[in-house]
């Protein structure tokens, strides 16, 4: 098996680099992504790893073997690396068995037998096997070309949004087969998306990369609920932020006083909780009253916008709950905060709780 690791790795294209210093570290067996916005650098960052672009400094380590750096460059072809790109890259004359043969070594390109037991991997039929591309769904043909990377199975797969053309019933199908061949083949595999539910759901660890460097990374429970700081919140879910005072492991805003989680300094902070964190209930039974401002239905649940009673604030607060009876427009409620908030110093926002996985990566810069 192997693991990857980028120790400072600058990287980009002519003078500006994409990619700052970035360390990155993924265990061997497990799966990170790499979430970021569009332009962040997570394309170059898997360019890197491939061998596709040269870094111009720092290194990357493949199961143990420098890879990039230090005066070694190992070319794509000999790093072992199974690869799956947005569109699948299927070539269209070829059959799928002819697709999937291409990744198998050439003595065992005749074996249909192990194309098969590819296409089981990554659960297809083998009644597939003899159609063209153009004969499958956009799912099945990410399928295939999962299949294909497999195929000579390497100990590293590189995953670059190989979801985001499919719709969200296939998107979450293809997702699952994906994440149970990886499991069954026990590769390592770094996903590049931006779509936080995919990066959440599917790795072991999520990776935050913006303006060229890593801004987090932490297993998806802690990365959702202990960001190092506002912006990572706000770009890993839905953020409530709202300003308040912090003194002894408690804060004090506008939503009453709360329990902190984690060391802050006394002082002026933002307070940071998640929609969920608010919980409505009758008039008069929460800890505060609020009107309902308006409500967003998507179902599953709903997001509602309050005005707070005695606040003079105008900016308000979100709660999500759960779709099976939201309040209307202009109901009054009470609401209660559960659970410990995040709060970071007002003036230094990235300094504070850096919650990283243990001993695997270093703090955000
Ligand atoms: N071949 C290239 N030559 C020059 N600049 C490039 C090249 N490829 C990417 N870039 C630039 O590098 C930056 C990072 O691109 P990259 O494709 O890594 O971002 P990304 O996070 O994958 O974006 P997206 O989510 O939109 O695919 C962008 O500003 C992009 O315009």
């Amino acid at each position: 098996m192997t693991d990857v690791q980028l120790r400072a790795v600058t990287a980009g294209y002519g003078r500006r680099p994409v990619l700052k210093e970035v360390d990155l570290v993924v265990p061997e067996g497990t799966t990170t992504a790499v979430l970021g916005g569009s332009g962040s650098g997570k394309t170059t960052l898997l360019r890197v790893i491939a061998g596709f672009l040269r870094p111009g400094s720092g290194e990357a380590v493949i199961g143990g073997r420098t890879v990039a750096g230090a005066g070694v460059w190992v070319p794509p072809e000999r790093r072992g690396i199974g690869y799956v790109r947005q569109e699948g890259g299927l070539f269209p004359h070829l059959s799928v068995a002819g697709n999937v043969a291409f990744g198998l070594p050439w003595p065992r390109r005749r074996h249909r037998d192990r194309v098969l037991e590819l296409l089981d991997l990554v659960g297809l039929p083998a009644e597939l096997a003899d159609r063209r591309p153009d004969q499958l769904s956009g799912g099945q043909q990410q399928r295939v070309a999962l299949a294909r990377a497999l195929a000579p199975r390497p100990g590293l797969v590189l995953l670059d949004e190989p979801f985001s053309s499919l719709d969200t019933g296939l998107r979450a199908a293809t997702r699952e087969a994906t994440a149970r061949a990886l499991r069954a083949t026990g590769a390592t595999a770094v996903l590049v998306t931006h779509d936080q539910d995919e990066a959440l759901s599917f790795a072991d660890q999520v990776a935050i990369l913006g303006t060229g460097a890593i801004r987090q990374v932490a297993a998806p429970r802690v990365i959702y609920g202990e960001p190092v700081d506002t912006e990572v919140a706000r770009f890993l879910g839905d953020a409530v932020i709202v300003p308040g005072t912090a003194a002894e492991g408690r804060v004090t805003c506008e939503l009453g006083t709360l329990p902190v989680r984690g060391f802050v300094p006394r002082g002026a902070v933002d307070v940071l909780l998640r929609p969920e964190q608010i919980a409505l209930t009758s008039p008069g039974s929460g800890s505060l009253d609020a009107t309902v401002r308006s409500v967003a239905y998507f179902g599953h649940d709903a997001v509602v916008e309050l005005d707070l009673t005695d606040t003079t604030s105008s900016q308000g607060v979100r709660a999500r709950v759960v779709g099976l009876q939201p309040p209307e427009p202009g109901d009054l409620v009470g609401l209660t905060v559960v659970g410990p908030v995040r709060a970071f110093p007002a003036a230094d926002r990235s300094s504070l709780l850096v919650a990283e996985a243990p001993g695997r990566n270093r703090p955000a810069s």
